[in-house]
């Protein structure tokens, strides 16, 4: 099964669009696991174990074990995922883009080292630096878009021309490019920011079904309504609603499982009710 097909079969069989983002932060771990050498494998497992019901997918952050030198526990978590979870796809949020060579090796790292279903990566290269990916026709291509951040628009927004065309957005030529070019084994997405309601709704019109991965919402405040209203496909789906941090860290106690559960579910019936 593709990821887009297990993407899809997801958003049905869990009746969630809620993407919950692995951002581990050792600070924040409950003190019963102070001096476990594999407190991040542990604290992650449980946090997966106890969300899986309400996820449609789960994107661990790969600088955030990485800076922790748990590259194993990151490798141990998909494996973990794919076999307790099975059906529920992993993004690797790693935002990857380099000359092919050097591409082709971080396709290699994502898809076979870490077992991701998918992999983010960044336009800013070109088509070449993204084939090694796309190529990959079973795995997921999530591709960056209007980023969530508060200088999105200082590169992303800048008026761009094509032949015979009226200048707009960057953003928005991104998007076209992905759906008309980039799209062949139809296992593109884009990253799209919760915090730009009106955006999404303007690249919704571009990609039409294409998958939307928004992060976003909780610890950067976007509007959970605005989203969906803006962003769902016509079917009512098309989305990855991401939250990490307010979910994962909801609790620093010992309960930490048990609230990060309940974020997703309320994050899960808060997209829900405008679907
Ligand atoms: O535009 C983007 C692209 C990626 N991210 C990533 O998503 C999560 C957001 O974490 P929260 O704790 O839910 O704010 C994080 O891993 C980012 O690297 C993004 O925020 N915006």
């Amino acid at each position: 099964m593709t990821f887009i097909e297990a993407l899809k079969l997801r958003w049905g069989t869990a009746d969630s669009l809620v993407c919950v983002g692995l951002d581990p932060e050792p600070s924040k771990y409950p003190a019963s696991l102070a001096g476990d050498p594999d407190a991040t494998f542990a604290f992650c497992r449980d946090i997966v174990d106890a969300t899986a019901p309400f996820a449609c997918c789960f994107k661990p952050q790969i600088a955030h074990f990485a800076a922790l030198g748990a590259e194993d526990a990151l490798r141990r978590l998909v494996a973990h995922i794919h076999s307790s979870h099975a059906g529920i796809p992993v993004i690797l949020d790693a935002k990857r883009g380099d000359i092919g060579s050097t591409a082709q090796r971080y396709a290699t790292e994502a898809f076979d080292r870490y077992g991701a279903d998918a992999v983010t990566a960044n336009p800013y290269l070109g088509g070449d630096s993204l084939r090694p990916f796309l190529d990959r026709a079973d795995k997921g291509v999530v591709i960056l878009c209007r980023t969530s951040n508060p200088g999105a628009a200082d590169l992303q927004d800048l008026a761009v021309s094509t032949p015979g065309g009226s200048p707009r957005p960057l953003y928005q030529h991104v998007a076209e490019t992905v759906v008309r070019d980039w799209n062949g084994h139809g296992n593109c997405a884009l990253v799209v920011g919760a915090t730009w309601p009106e955006q999404l709704r303007e690249v919704r019109a571009i990609v039409g079904a294409m998958p939307l991965l928004v992060p976003g919402v909780g610890a950067q405040g976007g509007d959970v309504a605005a989203v969906v209203r803006n962003a769902k496909s016509a079917d009512g789906t098309g989305l990855l609603v991401s939250s990490s941090r307010a979910i994962m860290h909801a609790s620093q106690d010992d309960d930490f499982a048990e609230a990060a559960a309940n974020a997703a579910r309320t994050l899960r019936d808060a997209i829900n009710a405008q679907r």
